[in-house]
Protein backbone atom coordinates (compact mmCIF):
# COMPACT_ATOMS: atom_id res chain seq x y z
CA UNK A 1 0.00 0.00 0.00
CA UNK A 2 1.16 3.69 -1.23
CA UNK A 3 0.64 6.87 0.22
CA UNK A 4 -0.08 10.05 -1.41
CA UNK A 5 1.43 13.24 -0.22
CA UNK A 6 0.69 16.35 0.02
CA UNK A 7 2.69 19.39 1.36
CA UNK A 8 1.42 22.73 2.30
CA UNK A 9 3.12 25.76 3.18
CA UNK A 10 1.60 27.79 5.60
CA UNK A 11 2.99 30.48 8.16
CA UNK A 12 4.12 28.38 11.10
CA UNK A 13 2.03 31.48 13.07
CA UNK A 14 -1.13 30.67 11.50
CA UNK A 15 -2.08 27.48 13.38
CA UNK A 16 -5.91 28.07 12.37
CA UNK A 17 -5.58 28.33 8.33
CA UNK A 18 -3.73 24.82 9.25
CA UNK A 19 -6.15 23.40 11.16
CA UNK A 20 -9.11 24.60 8.89
CA UNK A 21 -6.87 23.02 5.78
CA UNK A 22 -6.77 19.46 7.80
CA UNK A 23 -10.41 19.91 8.25
CA UNK A 24 -11.64 20.57 4.95
CA UNK A 25 -8.89 17.85 3.43
CA UNK A 26 -10.38 15.23 6.43
CA UNK A 27 -13.38 15.55 4.06
CA UNK A 28 -12.32 14.40 1.36
CA UNK A 29 -10.59 11.48 2.22
CA UNK A 30 -7.19 12.51 3.64
CA UNK A 31 -6.63 10.16 6.20
CA UNK A 32 -3.60 11.63 8.62
CA UNK A 33 -2.01 15.12 9.04
CA UNK A 34 1.21 16.31 10.33
CA UNK A 35 2.12 19.54 11.40
CA UNK A 36 5.79 20.48 9.49
CA UNK A 37 8.14 23.93 10.73
CA UNK A 38 6.57 25.47 7.63
CA UNK A 39 3.07 24.07 7.03
CA UNK A 40 1.14 20.89 6.68
CA UNK A 41 1.54 17.54 5.45
CA UNK A 42 -1.58 15.22 4.25
CA UNK A 43 -1.90 11.50 3.65
CA UNK A 44 -4.24 9.88 1.07
CA UNK A 45 -4.04 6.35 0.28
CA UNK A 46 -3.19 5.16 -2.63
CA UNK A 47 -4.85 3.54 -5.18
CA UNK A 48 -7.96 4.70 -3.86
CA UNK A 49 -6.23 8.01 -4.61
CA UNK A 50 -3.85 9.16 -7.22
CA UNK A 51 -1.14 11.99 -7.60
CA UNK A 52 -3.75 13.78 -10.05
CA UNK A 53 -6.80 13.13 -8.17
CA UNK A 54 -4.87 14.81 -5.24
CA UNK A 55 -4.07 17.50 -7.50
CA UNK A 56 -7.51 17.70 -8.70
CA UNK A 57 -9.09 17.83 -5.73
CA UNK A 58 -6.84 20.50 -3.90
CA UNK A 59 -7.40 22.69 -7.57
CA UNK A 60 -10.95 22.43 -7.25
CA UNK A 61 -11.94 22.62 -3.64
CA UNK A 62 -9.51 23.05 -1.37
CA UNK A 63 -7.47 25.93 -2.26
CA UNK A 64 -8.79 29.09 -3.06
CA UNK A 65 -6.33 30.79 -0.64
CA UNK A 66 -2.51 31.53 -2.08
CA UNK A 67 -0.99 27.93 -0.44
CA UNK A 68 1.80 26.65 -1.91
CA UNK A 69 1.85 22.83 -2.33
CA UNK A 70 3.86 20.09 -3.71
CA UNK A 71 2.17 16.33 -4.01
CA UNK A 72 4.21 13.25 -4.50
CA UNK A 73 3.89 9.37 -4.46
CA UNK A 74 5.03 7.87 -1.15
CA UNK A 75 6.80 4.54 -1.23
CA UNK A 76 5.87 1.97 1.89
CA UNK A 77 9.01 1.72 3.27
CA UNK A 78 11.08 5.19 3.44
CA UNK A 79 8.09 6.58 4.55
CA UNK A 80 7.65 4.36 7.57
CA UNK A 81 10.83 4.32 9.08
CA UNK A 82 10.84 8.55 8.23
CA UNK A 83 7.33 8.90 9.50
CA UNK A 84 8.47 6.19 12.86
CA UNK A 85 11.27 7.57 13.78
CA UNK A 86 10.54 11.56 13.23
CA UNK A 87 7.35 12.50 13.98
CA UNK A 88 5.69 9.52 16.77
CA UNK A 89 6.14 10.80 20.39
CA UNK A 90 5.12 8.46 23.25
CA UNK A 91 1.72 9.31 24.54
CA UNK A 92 -0.24 9.30 27.97
CA UNK A 93 -3.93 8.61 27.46
CA UNK A 94 -6.07 9.38 30.63
CA UNK A 95 -3.59 8.98 33.58
CA UNK A 96 -3.02 5.46 33.78
CA UNK A 97 -2.42 4.57 30.02
CA UNK A 98 0.87 5.32 27.98
CA UNK A 99 1.56 4.25 24.43
CA UNK A 100 5.16 4.44 22.93
CA UNK A 101 7.63 2.69 20.15
CA UNK A 102 10.47 0.34 20.53
CA UNK A 103 12.90 3.28 20.23
CA UNK A 104 11.58 5.40 23.26
CA UNK A 105 12.12 4.86 26.86
CA UNK A 106 9.09 6.24 28.63
CA UNK A 107 9.72 7.13 32.64
CA UNK A 108 6.49 7.13 34.69
CA UNK A 109 4.02 4.96 36.66
CA UNK A 110 1.47 4.17 33.94
CA UNK A 111 -0.79 0.75 34.84
CA UNK A 112 -1.00 -0.11 31.06
CA UNK A 113 2.27 0.13 28.66
CA UNK A 114 1.43 -0.21 25.39
CA UNK A 115 4.37 -0.69 22.87
CA UNK A 116 3.81 -0.10 19.31
CA UNK A 117 5.27 0.08 16.17
CA UNK A 118 3.02 1.75 13.95
CA UNK A 119 4.65 0.86 10.56
CA UNK A 120 2.24 1.72 7.68
CA UNK A 121 -0.88 1.23 10.16
CA UNK A 122 -3.20 3.79 11.86
CA UNK A 123 -3.30 3.91 15.19
CA UNK A 124 -0.48 5.07 17.82
CA UNK A 125 -3.16 7.10 20.08
CA UNK A 126 -2.01 10.75 18.36
CA UNK A 127 -5.13 10.61 16.39
CA UNK A 128 -8.27 12.70 17.90
CA UNK A 129 -10.68 9.21 17.02
CA UNK A 130 -7.84 7.01 18.58
CA UNK A 131 -6.96 8.68 22.31
CA UNK A 132 -11.32 9.15 21.96
CA UNK A 133 -11.70 5.11 22.27
CA UNK A 134 -8.85 4.85 24.18
CA UNK A 135 -10.20 6.81 26.80
CA UNK A 136 -13.26 5.77 26.69
CA UNK A 137 -11.94 1.88 26.93
CA UNK A 138 -10.35 3.31 30.47
CA UNK A 139 -13.40 3.93 31.77
CA UNK A 140 -15.68 0.63 31.14
CA UNK A 141 -15.67 -2.57 32.98
CA UNK A 142 -13.87 -5.46 30.43
CA UNK A 143 -13.11 -7.87 32.76
CA UNK A 144 -14.24 -11.12 31.29
CA UNK A 145 -15.86 -9.16 27.81
CA UNK A 146 -16.28 -10.28 24.41
CA UNK A 147 -14.40 -7.73 22.40
CA UNK A 148 -14.67 -6.92 18.70
CA UNK A 149 -12.06 -4.46 16.94
CA UNK A 150 -13.24 -3.81 13.72
CA UNK A 151 -10.81 -1.48 11.94
CA UNK A 152 -7.85 -2.08 14.26
CA UNK A 153 -4.85 -0.46 12.47
CA UNK A 154 -2.18 -0.83 15.06
CA UNK A 155 -4.41 -3.02 17.36
CA UNK A 156 -4.22 -0.55 19.89
CA UNK A 157 -7.66 -0.74 21.10
CA UNK A 158 -7.56 -4.03 21.30
CA UNK A 159 -4.19 -4.25 23.19
CA UNK A 160 -5.69 -1.94 25.55
CA UNK A 161 -8.95 -4.14 25.63
CA UNK A 162 -7.05 -7.06 26.49
CA UNK A 163 -4.76 -5.42 29.56
CA UNK A 164 -8.25 -4.16 30.90
CA UNK A 165 -9.12 -7.85 30.84
CA UNK A 166 -10.97 -8.73 28.44
CA UNK A 167 -11.18 -12.20 27.96
CA UNK A 168 -11.25 -13.08 24.35
CA UNK A 169 -10.78 -10.45 22.04
CA UNK A 170 -10.90 -10.81 17.76
CA UNK A 171 -9.28 -7.25 15.77
CA UNK A 172 -9.93 -7.34 12.23
CA UNK A 173 -8.66 -4.63 9.52
CA UNK A 174 -9.25 -4.76 6.04
CA UNK A 175 -5.74 -3.49 5.17
CA UNK A 176 -2.87 -6.29 4.96
CA UNK A 177 -0.20 -4.07 6.08
CA UNK A 178 -2.68 -3.08 9.37
CA UNK A 179 -3.07 -7.14 9.82
CA UNK A 180 0.66 -8.00 9.69
CA UNK A 181 1.18 -4.51 11.80
CA UNK A 182 -1.39 -5.73 14.10
CA UNK A 183 -0.09 -9.28 14.78
CA UNK A 184 3.36 -7.80 15.40
CA UNK A 185 1.85 -5.37 17.99
CA UNK A 186 0.18 -7.95 19.41
CA UNK A 187 3.31 -10.03 19.98
CA UNK A 188 5.56 -7.15 21.17
CA UNK A 189 3.34 -6.70 24.24
CA UNK A 190 3.50 -10.56 24.80
CA UNK A 191 -0.59 -10.46 24.76
CA UNK A 192 -1.84 -14.51 23.58
CA UNK A 193 -6.00 -13.51 23.98
CA UNK A 194 -6.27 -11.65 20.60
CA UNK A 195 -7.21 -13.27 17.00
CA UNK A 196 -6.33 -10.86 14.31
CA UNK A 197 -8.35 -11.40 10.83
CA UNK A 198 -7.65 -9.44 7.46
CA UNK A 199 -10.89 -8.65 5.79
CA UNK A 200 -13.99 -6.77 6.52
CA UNK A 201 -17.74 -7.00 8.02
CA UNK A 202 -18.07 -10.46 5.63
CA UNK A 203 -16.21 -11.87 8.34
CA UNK A 204 -18.40 -11.44 10.60
CA UNK A 205 -21.25 -14.37 11.89
CA UNK A 206 -19.87 -16.78 13.58
CA UNK A 207 -19.64 -15.62 16.88
CA UNK A 208 -20.97 -12.81 19.06
CA UNK A 209 -19.43 -9.98 21.15
CA UNK A 210 -20.39 -7.71 24.05
CA UNK A 211 -18.34 -4.81 23.57
CA UNK A 212 -17.84 -3.89 19.46
CA UNK A 213 -15.37 -1.07 19.07
CA UNK A 214 -15.23 0.09 14.92
CA UNK A 215 -12.98 3.62 14.62
CA UNK A 216 -13.27 3.59 10.73
CA UNK A 217 -15.36 5.93 8.65
CA UNK A 218 -18.83 7.36 8.33
CA UNK A 219 -19.31 5.53 5.26
CA UNK A 220 -18.12 2.34 6.24
CA UNK A 221 -19.84 2.86 9.32
CA UNK A 222 -23.28 3.41 7.86
CA UNK A 223 -22.77 0.62 5.29
CA UNK A 224 -21.49 -2.12 8.24
CA UNK A 225 -23.14 -1.15 11.58
CA UNK A 226 -26.24 -4.00 10.64
CA UNK A 227 -23.42 -6.43 10.65
CA UNK A 228 -21.81 -5.34 13.96
CA UNK A 229 -25.02 -4.85 15.52
CA UNK A 230 -26.31 -8.46 14.40
CA UNK A 231 -23.23 -9.71 16.31
CA UNK A 232 -23.94 -7.57 19.65
CA UNK A 233 -25.28 -9.60 22.48
CA UNK A 234 -28.37 -7.76 23.97
CA UNK A 235 -27.00 -5.45 26.60
CA UNK A 236 -23.81 -4.87 24.35
CA UNK A 237 -22.14 -2.07 24.11
CA UNK A 238 -21.20 -0.29 20.18
CA UNK A 239 -18.16 2.27 19.99
CA UNK A 240 -17.83 4.17 16.92
CA UNK A 241 -15.38 6.71 15.94
CA UNK A 242 -14.02 8.16 13.11
CA UNK A 243 -16.71 11.04 12.27
CA UNK A 244 -17.27 14.30 12.70
CA UNK A 245 -20.28 15.91 15.35
CA UNK A 246 -22.43 16.64 12.15
CA UNK A 247 -22.68 13.10 11.28
CA UNK A 248 -24.23 12.13 14.49
CA UNK A 249 -27.61 12.39 13.40
CA UNK A 250 -27.20 9.97 10.02
CA UNK A 251 -24.82 7.40 12.26
CA UNK A 252 -27.41 7.55 14.50
CA UNK A 253 -30.79 6.83 12.40
CA UNK A 254 -28.73 3.90 11.39
CA UNK A 255 -28.35 2.70 15.20
CA UNK A 256 -31.48 3.28 16.07
CA UNK A 257 -32.65 1.00 13.33
CA UNK A 258 -30.84 -1.44 13.80
CA UNK A 259 -32.10 -1.82 18.03
CA UNK A 260 -28.97 0.54 19.11
CA UNK A 261 -30.07 3.24 21.51
CA UNK A 262 -27.97 6.06 22.39
CA UNK A 263 -25.84 6.57 25.26
CA UNK A 264 -23.65 9.26 24.61
CA UNK A 265 -20.77 10.43 22.98
CA UNK A 266 -17.27 12.96 23.60
CA UNK A 267 -15.48 14.93 21.15
CA UNK A 268 -12.34 16.45 20.65
CA UNK A 269 -11.40 18.87 17.58
CA UNK A 270 -14.95 18.16 16.20
CA UNK A 271 -14.31 13.97 15.91
CA UNK A 272 -16.52 11.76 17.73
CA UNK A 273 -16.42 8.50 19.83
CA UNK A 274 -20.34 7.66 20.35
CA UNK A 275 -21.55 4.88 22.31
CA UNK A 276 -25.14 2.79 21.44
CA UNK A 277 -26.29 -0.29 23.18
CA UNK A 278 -28.06 -2.94 22.46
CA UNK A 279 -31.48 -3.18 23.21
C1 LIG B 1 -9.12 5.20 11.58
S1 LIG B 1 -8.24 3.70 11.47
C2 LIG B 1 -8.41 3.12 13.14
C3 LIG B 1 -7.25 2.28 13.62
C4 LIG B 1 -7.29 1.94 15.12
N1 LIG B 1 -8.42 1.09 15.43
C5 LIG B 1 -7.38 3.19 15.95
O1 LIG B 1 -8.35 3.38 16.68
O2 LIG B 1 -6.45 4.01 15.87
C6 LIG B 1 -9.38 2.74 10.55
C7 LIG B 1 -8.90 1.37 10.17
O3 LIG B 1 -10.01 0.70 9.57
C8 LIG B 1 -9.55 -0.10 8.50
N2 LIG B 1 -10.71 -0.32 7.61
C9 LIG B 1 -11.17 0.47 6.61
N3 LIG B 1 -12.29 -0.07 6.09
C10 LIG B 1 -12.55 -1.20 6.78
C11 LIG B 1 -13.58 -2.19 6.72
N4 LIG B 1 -14.57 -2.12 5.83
N5 LIG B 1 -13.55 -3.22 7.59
C12 LIG B 1 -12.52 -3.33 8.48
N6 LIG B 1 -11.51 -2.43 8.58
C13 LIG B 1 -11.54 -1.38 7.75
C14 LIG B 1 -8.41 0.71 7.90
O4 LIG B 1 -7.53 -0.12 7.18
C15 LIG B 1 -7.77 1.32 9.15
O5 LIG B 1 -6.73 0.52 9.65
Amino acid sequence: MKYIQAVFECDPNTEVVRDILADALAKTGFESFLSSDNGLDAFAPFPSYSKESVERIINDFIIPANIQYTVRELEDRNWNEEWEKNYFEPIVIGNSCIIYSSFHHPQGEYRYRILIDPKMAFGTGHHQTTSLVLEQLLTMELLDKSVLDMGCGTGVLAILASMRGARRVTAIDIDDWAYENALENIRLNGIHSINVYQGGAELLGAETYEVILANINKNILLQDIPVYSSVLNKDGLLITSGFYEEDIPEILKICETNNLTFIGFSEKDHWVCMCCRKI
